[in-house]
């Protein structure tokens, strides 16, 4: 039944996952009347498929992985990993799927929220089927915010339905080690995901169909990568990929290989990339086409549609799929919003507060492995395609003193782009244990634009993997 009032707010927003939290929070805080529309868990992907229960079943594995190579403590964790502790942990820290606190969270932030699936039907107007099977209709006064994230994209592999993948939902969620697990992709899902299910007791054979794992990033990262999969059993296979797949009858998945080869397994996970979930949120109502990336410009408007009042972001515009990247530019959003309803002109300039800068400047990832890889900014390859001037500098982490305490045998890599001309740093990769919460440092140099000259004043603490700064100076950059 469709309701005969029609709802109206200053802002919808349709997605309540992280990035629509975020959207929603700011629009609050700024005064403006703000419902957020959601057709599954308050949270979304990144609190209960992805994000979250991924990392609580890899952090075990890397602190044991450390703790392993540690003089006096390889001994005390050298049993395997109690998988059934590892999965009730991952289940606490994905709330049980249940999202009572984040509802609660919204309420404290004066944000409503109507369960349903929202769609557009016209000009600042969303129409929400209800679990109860109304329909609501809402209208905007300002703005309608679609933050409708990312679905896995499989191939287009006939039988694929009846062959029941996994997922990444299904990767994160299980409730137990497939014995034998065939992973196809080499992207991060692929990579995080081989690691956690073959120290959990999983037999995986990770199938890539080019000749690197994290093809994306700097060679040495999926070099690095690949070499300690190898080591604890993956078995790792470039240029190889799934020609056919079926599940028989007793629940085995048989896999014939673009090689000839073939695989008998218990599941098969495609990591093969993401697609945006915007095929049923109305868009055609708009002159856009369904299932496309919902294109947004820095401002995240999506200026395709005329009046400034429709708004795309996080995962479904396809500029950075990251949780703290789609969270910025929630940030940068909700102040576009607010400045525009208050009828103020936007603040456009690079690095300001209406345009998101870093979404082409400076998207931090940290891949969770062993080793960890944690990139900011350009590429080699990368600034190479651009035609940019850059200066490279690479060191062996291990040579750091802060990184022979953190582990004896420490292995890793940095490397650092400088920008020729200005003299500033404009990437940064680096790989090895415990490297993530190192990668801020390289965010802030980029964003900053600090020049080299001014680094050499930025003493990084002894003994502390952060020395790595010191030593790519001295490598570089010694007058
Ligand atoms: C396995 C895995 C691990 C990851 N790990 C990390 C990580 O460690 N760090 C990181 O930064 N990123 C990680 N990511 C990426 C991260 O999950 C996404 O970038 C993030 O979830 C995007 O947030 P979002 O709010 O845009 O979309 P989502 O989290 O997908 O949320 C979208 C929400 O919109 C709702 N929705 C969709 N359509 C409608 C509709 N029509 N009506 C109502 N509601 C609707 C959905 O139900 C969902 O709740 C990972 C991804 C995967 C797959
Ligand atoms: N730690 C993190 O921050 C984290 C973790 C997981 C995911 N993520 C985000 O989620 C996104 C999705 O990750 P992903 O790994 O699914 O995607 P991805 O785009 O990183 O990698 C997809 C991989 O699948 C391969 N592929 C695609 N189609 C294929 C086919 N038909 N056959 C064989 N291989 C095929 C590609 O070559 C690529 O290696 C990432 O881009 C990242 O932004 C982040």
């Amino acid at each position: 039944m469709t309701t005969d009032t029609i709802r109206t707010y200053d802002v919808i927003v349709i997605g309540a996952g992280p990035v629509g939290e975020n959207v929603a929070d700011r629009t609050a805080a700024a005064g403006l009347s703000t419902v957020v529309v959601e057709g599954e868990l308050v949270g979304g992907e990144c609190s209960y498929w992805a994000c979250e229960p991924s990392k609580a079943l890899l952090r075990p594995v890397l602190l044991r992985a450390d703790a392993l190579r540690m003089p006096g403590l390889g001994e005390a964790v050298k049993a395997p990993l109690d998988t059934t502790a590892v999965l009730a942990h991952r289940d606490r820290m994905s709330a049980d799927w249940k999202d009572d606190d984040q509802v609660a969270w919204l309420a404290s932030a004066g944000i409503e929220l109507l369960r349903g699936h929202g769609r557009l039907t016209g000009e600042r107007e969303v129409a929400v089927a209800t679990p109860g099977g109304d329909v609501v209709q809402l209208k905007a006064r300002y703005a309608v915010a679609v933050c409708t994230g990312s679905r896995a994209a499989l191939p287009d592999l006939p039988g694929i339905e009846e062959l029941r993948p996994w997922t990444s939902r299904e990767a994160t969620s299980a409730h137990q080690p497939p014995p034998r697990l065939v992973i196809v992709g080499a992207g991060v899902v692929a990579v995080e995901m081989a690691t956690a299910w073959q120290a959990l007791g999983s037999r995986v054979t990770l199938l890539a169909r080019g000749d690197a794992l994290l093809p994306r990033m700097e060679p040495f990262a999926g070099e690095l990568v690949t070499e300690r999969l190898r080591e604890v059993g993956v078995d790792v296979r470039f240029g190889t990929t799934v020609a056919a797949a079926r599940r028989t009858e007793d629940g085995e998945v048989r896999v014939t290989l673009s090689d000839g080869g073939r695989l008998v397994a218990d599941e098969i996970l495609f990591a093969t990339g993401r697609a945006p979930r915007s095929e049923d949120v109305g868009l055609e109502t708009v002159g856009l086409s369904p299932g496309d990336w919902l294109s947004a410009d820095d401002s995240l408007t999506v200026a395709k549609v005329p009046g400034d009042w429709l708004y795309s972001v996080g995962d479904v515009n396809g500029r950075a799929l990251f949780t703290h990247q789609g969270k910025y530019q929630a940030r940068v959003a909700g102040a576009v919003i607010a400045a525009r309803a208050r009828g103020e002109q936007l603040d456009t300039g690079r690095w300001s507060a209406h345009r998101g800068t870093a979404d082409t400047e400076a998207v931090p990832a940290v891949v969770f492995t062993d080793p960890e890889i944690a990139s900011v900014g350009l590429t080699v390859r990368e600034a190479e395609r651009a035609g940019r001037a850059i200066d490279v500098v690479d060191y062996d982490i291990g040579q750091v003193a802060g990184a022979v305490q953190h582990r004896p045998g420490y292995r890793g890599r940095a490397r650092i782009l400088v920008d020729r001309d200005r003299r500033v740093v404009v990437g940064a990769t680096f790989a090895g244990p415990g490297v993530g919460e190192l990668l801020h440092s390289a965010t802030v140099a980029i964003v900053g634009e600090v020049p080299v000259d001014r680094l050499w004043h930025a003493v990084p603490a002894f003994p502390t993997i952060s020395e790595v700064w010191l030593r790519l100076l001295e490598t570089g950059f010694r007058s």
